[in-house]
């Protein structure tokens, strides 16, 4: 039993039954809303009733993210410990008949795992016990999903390929797809169950073309909430865009009405998500000095403060020279290059996982960043800032673009309809 407000979805179970008032503040997170309860959501665990009973759970185990809504899970929400992405293509053969249903079993799927609930046929087991664990599951499609479709003509011209960047080096296999699907949780069994079973939901109508795995660090594992770290050990996420600010929706999201052709209407409410593997050189990156790394970035390591001064949240001085008469941050520091200020205003959400696949047999780890950025139209966020970096940021020595995608992300599902509704059926 679910209690609704358009943000909240709140297990009624849950609530009384098993979790205290301080961990109730953790259980309900909003598709639009869910940055905001970040604290919430990294606090210290709550849980009560009879320890161990079936039932139980943390607040960890019990925070719930809502499936319906204005604008799909996984965007604004905070980042989960855990996660996986993963393309299809359609299976020769399949059309639109086909994809209407999948994305109708999948989203069924989706909404009853972000419950907590079992999937609808066949639940592995896999997930008992720890409740929805912030789950969510985003859905974009892909360029050549349209054509497959017979869709072309609602193709926003947003969904056009990426251009190529000169420092690229990406792997086509794993790039692109007609599907994609976002799955994060902060539970490593809950996030792995909804990936098994939106694979064995596709059954014969779509084949994985790739799939990644990623991590992030653990909701109460620091004293106070923070911003993570990446893989190289840099304070990542800083100058986010937040909800709060007045432009954030008009920046991440597809506005509701607008110039655009009538075809296109079923993306107001979505955004595009560009997808990145970039690795990261670490062997090389370790070597170089504390001083080099910050020069690299422009901020400092330990707290990510600009190297202007200030704390983490300072705005970077960018005119500063120093008594040699040269640029604190330097001028292909990467914080300057992708500075909203230093390009026109464009801005995206970055909202990624770290990875590690192994090690190579020369001993380098095959780690970095599954960079996940979000945007209304990635020609006015992702592709000039990549632009610009591509041509002179410091940091390009020290990572490499494996892979790549680009997605339209659709709004979220009103309760009784199915993610995509609007383009498959409108
Ligand atoms: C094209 C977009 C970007 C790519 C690709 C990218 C890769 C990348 N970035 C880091 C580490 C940091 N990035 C930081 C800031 C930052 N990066 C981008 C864009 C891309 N980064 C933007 C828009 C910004 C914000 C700029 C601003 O608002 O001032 C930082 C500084 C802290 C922060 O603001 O997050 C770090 C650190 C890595 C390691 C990486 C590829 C592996
Ligand atoms: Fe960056």
């Amino acid at each position: 039993m679910t209690e609704s407000t358009p943000d909240i979805e709140i297990s009624r179970r849950r609530l009384l039954g098993t979790v205290g008032a301080a961990g109730a503040a953790g259980l309900a997170l909003g598709a639009t809303g869910g940055a905001l309860a970040h604290s919430a959501l990294t606090g210290e665990t709550a849980t009560t009733g009879a320890a161990g009973s079936a039932g139980a759970l943390s607040s960890l185990g019990s925070t719930q993210v809502a499936f319906h809504g204005d604008r799909q899970a996984g965007i604004t929400t905070p980042m989960q410990s855990k996660g996986h992405l993963v393309a299809f293509d359609l299976a020769p053969g399949a059309g639109r008949a086909e994809a209407v249903a999948l994305m109708r079993r999948w989203s069924e799927t989706a909404r009853r795992l972000m419950a907590g609930e079992t999937a609808p046929t066949a639940d592995t087991g896999i997930a008992l016990d720890a409740g929805p664990s912030s789950l969510t599951v985003t859905f974009g499609f892909g360029h050549s999903f349209f054509d497959r479709t017979g869709l072309t003509a609602r193709r926003p011209v947003a969904l056009d390929p990426l251009p190529e960047f000169s420092g690229d080096r990406l792997d086509p296999r794993r790039s692109n797809g007609d599907l994609w699907i976002q799955i994060g949780a902060d539970d490593a069994l809950v996030a792995f169950h909804a990936l098994r079973a939106l694979q064995k939901d596709a059954g014969e109508a779509a084949r994985v073309r790739w799939q990644m795995n990623g991590f992030n660090r653990s909701p109460g594992a620091t004293a106070e909430p923070m911003t993570a770290r990446n893989l190289m050990g840099q304070v990542d996420g800083t100058g986010n865009p937040k909800p709060s600010d007045p432009d954030f929706d008009k920046r991440i999201f597809v506005p509701g009405s607008g110039p655009g052709p009538a075809e296109h209407a079923w993306m107001a409410g979505g955004s595009y998500a560009v997808v990145r593997r970039i690795r990261m050189l670490l062997d090389d990156w370790d070597k170089q000095s504390p001083q080099k790394q910050e020069q690299v970035i422009g901020r400092r390591k330990a707290d990510g403060a600009p190297l202007t001064g200030g704390t983490e949240t300072t705005k970077l001085d960018l005119d500063r020279l120093g008594p040699d008469g040269r640029q604190v941050i330097p001028a292909n520091a990467h914080a300057r290059i992708s500075a909203p200020e230093q390009n026109g205003g464009a801005a995206m959400l970055r909202r990624p996982f770290s990875y590690h696949d192994g090690f190579g047999e020369d001993g380098s780890p095959d780690a970095g960043l599954l960079f996940i950025c979000w945007q209304a139209d990635p020609l006015r966020g992702f592709v000039p800032v990549q632009r610009k970096l591509d041509r002179g940021d410091a940091l390009s020595e020290f990572i490499r673009h494996e892979a790549s995608g680009l997605y339209a992300v659709p709004p979220g599902p009103r309760p009784g309809e199915y993610v995509g509704a609007h383009l498959l059926e409108g």
